[in-house]
């Protein structure tokens, strides 16, 4: 089966004057097509490097070096710069957090859509399926005049005009207060499936991902360390970092905040973590948990990252 996404091994490193940072250890991730899947975990834990990398849309400063992301089987890595421009614009669309900052701050907001894609018409169209009720005063807007929550939903229309196979959304609704979040996520997701479009939706919010999304992916230091049916993994967590994320209250760890259930901070690595990257605040860990790399496991339909997970610690 060809997968919509399939993200292997990915080692990432941010080159710093003075330092590296490696921001993925060796991720894994695959979505089948139209699949609506949850990336969580701590700030830190890689999950904006590897939705970006999921365009081929690192920063400069980003060194990649191994693995491969393959979009509906086809291999971003040796791409030409006007085959992966294509490939984004076919295929992928990108929602991000700041969505004010998203648009380009010179110009109406109806002749940024109209450069990105198409005529008037269907412009006005897709500013109202994004439930904008007057299309033709946001066309005629700058970005700093429209709110928050209209900016997101221009940056929706945007993300999905050309009908993508893939939105890679990062913390969509992080800057929206939490009316406007809900209604932003529920738009997202209405025109996302009614188009058969997978998300992979970026966040912190644990209420968002169990009402909303089929599968959920728990990073940790780079790494996917628990993957599998929401539901499942919520409310019987097999790694012990997902039972302590499930334990924290559901919407309540905000951007930047880290868990209060667990002691001790997320790592922040500059090469190959040598063993599990959670065994230095994991309350089963022993020796080779911290001198031996986990690999996956398979459990009960779920992908797991922990030495001990047959015996069943979490
Ligand atoms: N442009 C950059 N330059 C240097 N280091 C970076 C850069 N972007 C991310 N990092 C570092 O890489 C690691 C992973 O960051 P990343 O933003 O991918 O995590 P995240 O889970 O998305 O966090 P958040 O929820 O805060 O967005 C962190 O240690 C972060 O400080």
């Amino acid at each position: 089966m060809t997968h919509l996404l399939d993200v292997r091994d990915l080692v990432v490193d941010y080159v710093l004057a003075d330092r590296r940072v490696r921001a993925l250890d060796g991720a894994s991730l695959t979505m089948a097509s139209g699949e609506s899947v949850a990336l969580v975990g701590e700030s830190g834990s890689g999950k904006s490097t590897l939705g970006s990398a999921a365009g081929r849309l690192l920063p400069p400063s980003a060194d990649l070096r191994s693995g491969d992301i393959a979009v509906l089987g086809e291999s971003l890595a040796g791409l030409s710069n006007a085959r992966i421009r294509q490939v984004r614009r076919e295929r992928l669309g990108f929602v991000f957090q700041d969505p004010i900052g998203a648009l380009d701050p010179t110009m109406r907001i109806g002749r940024q859509m109209r450069l990105a894609q198409g005529d008037r018409g269907s412009i006005r169209d897709q500013l109202e399926r994004v439930r904008l009720n007057d299309p033709e005063r946001v066309m005629r807007a700058f970005p700093h005049q429209l709110s928050g929550g209209m900016a997101q939903r221009v940056g929706i229309a945007m993300a999905l005009s050309a009908r993508p196979r893939l939105l890679v959304a990062d913390e969509p609704t992080a800057a929206l207060d939490s009316q406007v979040r809900q209604d932003v996520l529920d738009t997202v997701f209405a025109l996302a499936a009614e188009a058969g479009t997978g998300i992979l939706l970026l966040t912190h919010d644990l209420s968002a991902v169990s009402r909303r999304c089929s599968r959920m992916a728990v990073m940790y230091g780079g790494r996917v360390v628990e993957d599998g049916p929401t539901a499942e993994v919520l409310s019987s967590p097999l790694h012990p970092y997902t039972a302590a994320l499930a334990r924290s209250v559901p919407g309540n760890t905000a951007r930047g905040e880290r868990l209060e259930s667990i002691p001790g901070r997320p790592p922040v690595l500059t090469s190959e973590s040598a063993g599990c990257a959670f065994a230095a605040r994991c309350a089963f860990a022993e020796d080779r948990c911290r001198n031996e790399r986990p690999v996956p496991t398979r459990v009960d339909g779920r992908t797991v990252l922990c030495h001990r997970v047959a015996e069943g610690v979490s």
